[in-house]
């Protein structure tokens, strides 16, 4: 389904991302990890068609998945750093934007992520882990198969890990591929795992991304 080849990124001067390749399909999550700096989030923005690529190819169900951006924009919800939530409008009024776009119901999502008693709040009243589950409640909304989630449980409590997992195995169930940035042990059954070396390391010692699955 998700076929990513010999992807190499240059920041300023830097090469970041070098030759990196997975193979991912329907119904499958890929755990992204490596140090600081080694290029995790440019690589989810690559995927994201956010940020394009100095070489290498996206393909999705075989097709360059880069070549027509907005095609390829309505296959992803992206999570990144900032929730990108508007300060003024409220919980429900900001799910709304995202719902409409995909025919999707701010309710249900509200539901799953335990948020419904603050629909009418403005998002800036909104405490660090009630933003990001509402950041999620976007990507639920936006109905996408490919969700690239950059550091997804970032402040969240044990209870909204436990809604992170119902809402990572139902999208799997309905063939639904995760990509999830992450320091930390995240609620993904049998996830595949690609660590990217820290290339100003790896230049030293020859390492390259290597890509295994986690039993
Ligand atoms: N705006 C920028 N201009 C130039 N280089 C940048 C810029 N932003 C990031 N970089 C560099 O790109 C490299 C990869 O950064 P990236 O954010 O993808 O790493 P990461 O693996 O996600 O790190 P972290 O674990 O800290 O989130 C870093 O070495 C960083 O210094």
């Amino acid at each position: 389904m998700l076929d990513v080849e010999n992807i190499s990124v240059f920041r300023g001067e830097r090469l970041v991302l070098d030759g990196v390749g997975l193979a991912l399909d329907a119904g499958d999550a890929l755990l992204l990890t490596g140090p600081n700096g080694a290029g995790k989030s440019t690589l989810l923005r690559v995927l994201a068609g956010l940020r394009k690529p100095e070489g290498g190819h996206v393909l999705w169900a075989g097709i360059d998945a880069l070549a027509d951006r907005t095609a390829h924009a309505a296959r992803v919800a992206y999570l990144g750093h900032q929730d990108a939530l508007k300060a003024g409008l409220t919980l429900r009024e900001n799910l709304l934007l995202a719902a409409r776009a995909a025919g999707s119901d701010p309710d249900e999502a509200m539901a799953a992520l335990d948020l419904s008693g603050l629909s009418d709040l403005p998002a800036r009243m909104l405490s660090a882990g009630q933003k990001r589950r509402a950041a999620l409640a976007r990507v639920m909304l936006a109905r996408a198969p490919l969700w690239l989630l950059d550091e997804p449980s970032l402040g969240l409590d044990s209870r909204a890990i436990g809604l992170l997992e119902g809402l990572f195995r139902t999208h799997r169930d309905t063939g639904g591929i995760v990509i999830a940035t992450t320091h930390v042990p995240l609620p993904l059954a049998h996830p595949k795992s690609l660590i990217l070396p820290d290339l100003n390391d790896a230049a030293r010692d020859g390492a390259r991304a290597s890509l295994d699955d986690v039993t």
